[in-house]
């Protein structure tokens, strides 16, 4: 991997700076002396000690005059917890710090941490809700744009998140109370109950007790996805609002992958790293493991990249007194904006003090980021960027359009091999073609501005074998372009039919020779409407066909069959823009013997994901446009997590907190962490020429593409709980042999990497579906036609399996319903299939049985049909 050249600078890294003690007035000259110390921001507390002191008093005073509520005879008072309300007053002059001023745009705010908005004890909980709710009011009015708030509190003795929906509640409240700021909910990355520690002051351990459960000492247990439920429940609550963001604990100890690609499909727009988190290399510089420096690498491509917030790692130069140890007094110096390598470091005379260590690793961590992948690039600001799917049968593309295709580095190169090949092994295995001549008759049918009659011809020059090249496209404004690169690139070596390919008779050619043969004549010939054949006029550059051929009658030329047919007519999902209606239209042309498509096949793909930031833009178009849940959108899919995906990782990373694996240096590669493999089943498939097109009812005026109806049904596992937002959608398709496209990740690599033409698409669900740990997702899906348009519908499943038995062990993975489950490039999965089909011959697995928890509407895309 190389670094970022000095065109491709990568993501800007925005790093902040947090104390948890701070506790003084930022002024303008402060946010100077931190843009001094290369820090862009700082976090400061809303509300003061006084403020907490004052909160305290007022509680404890309540407290010790508590009386019990008077029950009335119909027990009205036993609904209501509050009796008498305890009303924190208003922010008086000591309780805040802060101050409108130039200052607070650099600000983030942070919530008093003290309060806890899920306290079993209404009273605690209440006092927590007003003290959120005056700080955000007060924040509202300074302006500041950016709040942290503390996690929920999970744990409550033997209770276990009973309280997130009130804090969830009181979110809500928030926002609505400060409309310009976004919320960060500052989040662990797994419940992990040793890191809920009280402190003094703290409001949770003051709960009365009769609120409590009485604890029955059962140690609560690490729960990998604890606080992402927690997170779940917050913005669900809050209708996934735009700006209810996540603040992410970069933990000492990463979890597993699974759980950090959860978190790298949710709105993570801060990464706090605490100083804890830093090892020290061998001369003392703190400095991350690997692990933890590959998915910085990673978090920072989302598309909104999160900014750093560096916490407790000592003070920012000449805000507070720098509290140094002798250790740190010798440390050696930093060379210019590098961090220094051990050698730098040795060989360095000069001996200067750096102040502020971490922010310098962090910085030149910046500057190592490995150079983005070209899909990554040509991708800048489309990723999760909803776009409707192109309809380039219906709708004429702009030249723009077709230029970013052409920009691909892949498939236009893939392409002219198989062309090769396919025109190698005609003439190796003696095929008669369908000219005269001999001459293989190739059509470029829906040719664009004409990329793939360039790669055709240069195929025919590698294979060595003459070509009688046809060329149609039906978009009359990219024929004038196939017209000019006929005459100035391809030397009148093409026949340009105007068409589309449905109408188009065929190619033409003369049976004798001995007659005058002239373009002209052929256009004059064909006869179909709206058609048009290019000749160029005689001697005007015009090498090829009408000054060098003998002159002939018309009546000499006579229909002929197409030996290979060269199309790219594919979507984000294979059959999506009509490929398969297209080219059934020219069935009847293609060789009857030895006639080849390129593509020969190509297949539908799909897997089940969490896509939180899709489902909220959906969600928000929904208002102006009802049919958006039901549209298939293509999307540069990135932040979306996999529900059912191999439980080994692709590239698992030993180095997580290995001082073996301890970086140091600006030498030192980083990669981007690689999460799970997905489990991608295909959907379906079309092959060409298709021998099995049933005959037409010659009464109907209509052409029946009830042949080209598919249906799948699909169970995927789901080894954790999410939440299913809805389906990615991927293709592959066998241009010719071995020569094969694929934008499914799992082949992706191995077939056509670095392509670029195609994004996935996304099939949204209107409402998402929860899904338990050790799930099952089962999908059903329709290609459906009415012979006029193709649309599709969907509909997703979950089963929850249930133990009929007290003592069952968890079986391998869910037991199958009707669903299917072949995914032929994951032979591990296969094994697996087999064996949950034979389960399910048998009926059953022995202790359980599957329980539908949730299913979707069958959402249909009928309104935005493609129209054939
Ligand atoms: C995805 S573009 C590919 C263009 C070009 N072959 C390339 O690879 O850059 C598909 C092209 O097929 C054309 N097309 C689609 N359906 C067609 C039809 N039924 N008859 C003729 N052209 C068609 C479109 O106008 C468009 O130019």
């Amino acid at each position: 991997m190389e670094n970022y050249a000095s065109d491709d600078p990568g993501p800007a890294f925005l790093i902040g700076h947090h104390e948890s003690n701070r506790s003084m007035a930022v002024t303008t000259d402060t946010i100077f002396k931190v843009h001094e110390s290369n820090y862009d921001m700082l976090t400061v507390p809303i509300t003061t000690p006084h403020f907490h002191s004052r909160v305290l008093g007022l509680l404890s005073s309540y407290l010790s005059n508590l009386q019990s509520p008077t029950y009335d005879p119909i027990g009205t008072m036993g609904t209501s917890q509050n009796t008498r309300p305890l009303v924190v007053p208003a922010l008086s002059k000591l309780d805040t710090h802060l101050t409108p001023n130039d200052a607070t745009s650099q600000i983030v705010g942070v919530i008093s941490s003290w309060i806890d908005l899920c306290s079993p004890d209404p009273l605690i909980a209440d006092l927590s809700r007003q003290v959120l709710l005056l700080e955000v009011a007060y924040a509202a009015f300074c302006g500041i744009g950016y709040i942290l708030v503390p996690s929920p509190k999970l744990h409550h003795g033997d209770l276990h998140s009973e309280g997130v929906v009130y804090y969830a509640r009181a979110i809500q409240d928030a926002i609505n109370l400060g409309p310009y700021i976004q919320f960060h909910i500052w989040l662990q990355m797994t419940d992990s109950p040793e890191l809920e520690v009280d402190t003094m002051g703290d409001l949770a351990p003051l709960a009365r007790a009769e609120y409590l459960l009485p604890e029955e000492g059962a140690s609560p247990k690490l729960d990998l996805f604890g606080t992402w439920d927690a997170w779940d429940l917050i913005r669900k609550t809050c209708k996934y609002h735009t700006r209810l963001l996540v603040a992410l604990v970069m933990p000492k100890q990463l979890p597993p992958l699974t759980v950090q690609s959860r978190w790298h499909s949710e709105p993570v727009h801060l990464l706090t790293i605490d100083g804890s988190c830093f090892l020290k290399n061998q001369k003392g510089y703190p400095v991350l493991s690997k692990a933890h420096q590959s998915l910085i690498v990673k978090m920072m491509r989302l598309r909104t990249v999160p900014w750093i917030i560096l916490c407790d790692v000592g003070s920012i130069p000449g805000i507070e007194d720098v509290e140094m140890d002798e250790d740190e007094e010798n440390k050696s110096p930093l060379s210019g904006s590098e961090y220094p390598s051990l050698s730098q470091v040795a060989g360095s005379a000069k001996k200067h003090f750096d102040p502020t260590p971490h922010l310098s690793y962090i910085r030149n961590l910046q500057q190592r980021q490995p150079a983005r992948t070209p899909i990554e690039r040509f991708g800048v600001g489309y990723q999760d960027y909803l776009q409707a799917p192109l309809q380039p049968l219906t709708v004429n593309l702009e030249s723009i359009t077709y230029e970013v295709f052409e920009k691909d580095p892949i498939k236009y190169e893939w392409y002219e091999r198989a062309i090769t090949k396919a025109l190698r092994d005609w003439a190796d295995q003696k095929k008669p073609t369908s000219h005269p001549d001999g001459k293989v008759v190739l059509a470029v049918v829906g040719a664009g501005r004409g990329p793939l009659v360039t790669r055709a011809l240069k195929a025919s020059e590698e294979a060595g074998v003459e070509l009688d090249l046809w060329v149609v496209e039906k978009n009359e404004n990219a024929f004038v372009l196939l017209q000019r690169h006929n005459e100035t690139t391809w030397g009148g070596k093409a026949t340009l039919v105007k068409s589309d390919m449905r109408s188009w008779k065929g190619p033409r050619v003369r049976r004798q020779s001995g007659g005058k043969a002239n373009q002209d004549h052929v256009g004059e010939s064909l006869g179909i409407e709206d058609s048009l054949l290019y000749a160029p006029k005689k001697g005007e550059n015009d090498p090829g066909r009408a000054s060098d051929l003998p002159e002939q009658n018309t009546t000499d030329l006579s229909y002929t069959h197409v030996d290979i047919v060269v199309s790219e007519l594919l979507g984000s999902f294979a059959d999506n823009e009509l490929s398969p209606e297209c080219l059934d239209g020219i069935n009847d042309l293609i060789n009857p013997v030895h006639g080849i498509s390129i593509p020969a096949s190509y297949s539908a793909h799909f897997t089940p994901v969490s896509a939180p930031k899709l489902h909220s833009d959906v969600m928000n178009q929904t208002v102006s446009n009802p049919a958006a849940p039901e549209t298939p959108y293509v999307v540069m899919l990135h932040a979306i997590d996999f529900l059912s995906s191999h439980e080994t990782p692709v590239n698992p990373d030993p180095g997580n907190h290995n001082p073996a694996n301890r970086s140091s240096g600006s030498s030192v590669p980083i990669t981007a962490t690689e999460f799970q493999t997905p489990f991608v089943q295909t959907a379906w498939s079309f092959s060409h020429p298709n021998r099995n097109i049933p005959d037409q009812t010659p009464s109907s005026s209509t052409i029946s593409n009830s042949h080209n109806v598919r249906q799948t049904r699909l169970s995927f596992p789901a080894q954790n709980r999410g939440a299913c937002h809805g389906l990615a959608g991927y293709f592959e398709t066998v241009l010719y042999g071995d020569v094969e496209l694929s934008t499914n990740p799992v082949t992706m690599e191995e077939k056509s990497a670095s392509m670029i033409s195609w994004f996935p698409i996304y099939f949204p669900l209107k409402t998402p579906l929860n899904v338990p740990d050790n799930g099952e997702i089962v999908v059903t899906m329709y290609r459906q036609t009415d012979d006029r348009k193709v649309w599709y519908e969907w509909m997703v499943e979950v089963f929850a399996l249930e133990s009929t038995s007290a003592a069952g062990s968890k079986p391998a993975a869910p037991m199958m319903s009707g669903a299917q489950s072949i995914s032929p490039s994951v032979e591990s999965l296969k094994i697996k299939d087999n064996d949950q089909r034979n389960q399910r011959r048998l009926g059953s697995t022995a202790g359980y049985r599957r329980v539908r928890v949730g299913i979707s509407d069958l959402h249909s895309s009928i309104k935005d049909g493609c129209l054939m």
